[in-house]
């Protein structure tokens, strides 16, 4: 199938999960996630939910990275929707979020840091294919940010849902992701 398609069948697939699918499928991806050994990682940039989208919410993942790798630091973005472009921040207990204009919960008065420090990074995404690409809402973010970043960074995405087969219409700016946490299983491509 191609991106169009996938992305409508995917948006309307996860809002179809009712509370309690959510819930439980929410717990088995934080299971996954713990299970990854995340000790070399110090600079770990995650997304954070758009609630509206019932995105999977990182925020109960990210308060156990604190507790259990202390010396990993948190990087959140700030969006610019002319530019389509992300800027990095560290993430710790006292930073303060205000939600954007699209609902996306931004930090404020954050140190930014630069993207070649980070190390891994944990996108959103709406489902990826078995070669590890993914389909987001479509403003190519994060293949800008992965373009942007180190040659090592881990890069890896949550979804709710399993890979598919192929997507068709892969761009030649597509970066393919390495693992994706699901409920149930992690993939590595
Ligand atoms: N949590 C999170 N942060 C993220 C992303 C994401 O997918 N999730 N992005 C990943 O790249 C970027 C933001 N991308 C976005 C792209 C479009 C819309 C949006 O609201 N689009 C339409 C409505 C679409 C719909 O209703 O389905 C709009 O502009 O009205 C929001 C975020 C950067 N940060
Ligand atoms: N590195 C890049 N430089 C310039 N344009 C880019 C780059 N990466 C992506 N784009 C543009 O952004 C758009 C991304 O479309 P695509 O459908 O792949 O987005 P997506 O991966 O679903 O979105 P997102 O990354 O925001 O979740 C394309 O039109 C593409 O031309």
């Amino acid at each position: 199938m191609k991106k169009v398609e996938l992305r409508a069948a995917y948006k309307q697939k996860r809002n179809e999960l009712t509370n309690a699918e959510v819930a439980e499928l929410d717990q088995q991806i934080f299971r996954e996630l713990c299970a990854y050994d995340w000790s070399k990682i110090t600079y770990l940039h995650c997304y954070l939910a758009i609630a509206k989208f019932k995105e999977y919410d990182t925020m109960k993942f990210i308060h156990w990275i604190w507790e259990h790798y202390p010396h990993t630091q948190i990087v959140i973005s700030k969006s610019d929707f002319e530019t389509h472009q992300l800027k990095h921040y560290i993430f710790d207990q006292d930073t303060q979020l205000v939600p954007n204009a699209w609902g996306i919960p931004e930090p404020v008065d954050a140190i930014e840091i630069d993207t070649l420090k980070i190390e891994a990074v944990l996108a959103p995404l709406l489902v990826v294919d078995e070669f590890g690409n993914r389909i987001g809402y479509g403003k190519g973010f994060y293949d800008r940010f992965f373009a942007s970043c180190n040659f090592s960074v881990l890069r890896t995405g949550i979804s709710y849902f399993s890979p598919v087969a192929l997507i068709e219409d892969i761009g030649e700016w597509d970066v393919p992701i390495e693992l994706v946490f699901t409920p149930g299983k992690t993939y590595c491509f």
